[in-house]
Formats: C-alpha cells, structure tokens, sequence
C-alpha cells in the first residue's frame, strides 16, 4: 500500500508545556486508524494540526509523495483533507445547503451538486431530513450530517473528532454503521475515540498517545 501521509517529528507546545513529540506519524492510502489516548493526551490537537487548524513544529513531512511543510499548511492538503469535529458547526439554511456548502465554494457544477449532496444524503439515511434547518436535528442527525458534508468533498483523508461521543442507543449505532462504509470507498480514516466499538472494528489500526508519545499496535 501507497503511502498518504509520512510525518517524522512532530512537536506540539502549548507555551512551556510540550503536549507531544511525536517520532514519526505515517498514515496509508486507504487504511483506518484508531487515535486513542486519556483524555487530555492530545488526540484533538492532533487531528487539529493534520487538519491545518493548529501550528506545530515539524521535522519533515510528504502528502503524496511530495515533501511539504506545514507553515504555511499547504493547499493541497486543506483540498485533501476534511475534519469532523465532535459538535458539528452548521449555517442555519437547510442540511442540503450545509452539505453542498464545500462544493460550492469550490466551483463546482450546480446539477453536479445537486446529484453528490443527493448521494451523500442517501448514504448517511437522512434524505428525510434534506430541507430540515440543521438546528433542529438531534446530536446524531448533526453527526451524520457532518459526516455526509465531509464525505461529498471526496477527501483522501478523513479525520474524526470522537464521531460518537455524546451519543447513544440507536443514533450511536446509526454513526457506528457508517464507518465501515467509508472505510470501501478508499479513503484513509483517522478516528479520535474511546469508543469500544469503534475501536473494535474490523481491519481498523490502532495509534496511542501517551506520555507525549504516538505508539502504533
Ligand atoms: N489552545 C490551547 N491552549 C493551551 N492548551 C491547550 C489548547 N488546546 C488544548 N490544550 C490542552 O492540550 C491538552 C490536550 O487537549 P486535546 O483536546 O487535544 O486532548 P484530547 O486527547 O483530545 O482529550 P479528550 O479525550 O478529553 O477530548 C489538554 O490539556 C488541553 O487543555
């Protein structure tokens, strides 16, 4: 397998406090990972910083092949890379509009539009919910609905905020159901979490943050 992303020593300092040091961070195209870690150990700030919305200091880093630095974050990894925070941000229209946003600011084709948010509301089963204001949808509606914005971008990664904290019973299930769906499509996932089920999910890898350091098992 291809590799996507290959970072050898990433530092993060918050002031005088190193969150982490990170030796080297490697994610391949096409694989899923698990970020677990203690609460406080960095698993956010690091999704944060792959994401382009938190500085760190870095030794040296290829996106595709290509050798990069993160200052300034580069454009080919903001058009490649799609963050899911935990408590989805969405503009008061409707969920079709939400999901559409990316693609619209990219340029993209009204009747292309039209037929990927329609995909990607079909994929995550909220087509009942398309002319809905996003406000008034539950935690897991928001979630899908976050999870549907990022996929219709077509990301080569996806990166994951505990995508199932603060949920529970069916719509836990109704995120949980969606993972092994993305993970068909060829994009590389990576997954903050402590959720046992997700961790637990078939051919998904495992990286720890602790003490300040990444273990990969
Ligand atoms: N902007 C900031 N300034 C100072 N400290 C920060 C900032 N952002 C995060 N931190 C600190 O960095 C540490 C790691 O936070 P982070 O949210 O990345 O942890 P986490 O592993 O995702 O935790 P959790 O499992 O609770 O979500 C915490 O101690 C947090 O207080």
């Amino acid at each position: 397998m291809s590799m996507l992303l290959e970072i050898g020593g990433l530092t993060k300092r918050f002031g005088d406090r190193r969150l982490f040091d990170i030796d080297r961070l490697e994610i391949e195209t096409g694989a899923a990972y698990v970020l677990t870690g203690a609460n406080g150990a960095g698993k956010s700030t690091l999704l944060r910083i792959l994401c382009g919305l938190e500085r760190a200091e870095v030794r040296g880093l290829r996106f595709l092949g290509e050798p990069l630095s993160l200052a300034p974050y580069p454009r080919s990894m903001r058009d490649a890379i799609a963050y899911v925070h935990q408590h989805p941000v969405m503009f008061s229209t409707s969920v079709a509009d939400n999901i559409g946003y990316g693609l619209k600011a990219r340029g993209l084709p009204r009747d292309e539009i039209r037929s990927r948010v329609e995909e990607a509301v079909d994929w995550a089963g909220i087509g009942h919910l398309r002319d809905s204001p996003p406000q008034t949808l539950s935690g897991g509606e928001k979630q899908r609905v976050a999870l549907a914005r990022a996929r219709v971008l077509q990301p080569r990664l996806l990166l994951l905020d505990e995508p199932t904290a603060n949920l529970d019973g069916q719509a836990r299930e109704a995120v949980i159901a969606l993972i092994p769906t993305l993970l068909d499509s060829g994009v590389s996932v990576v997954m903050a979490c402590h959720d046992r089920d997700l961790i637990g999910l078939p051919g998904v890898r495992r990286m720890k943050l602790r003490d300040g350091r990444l273990t990969l098992r």
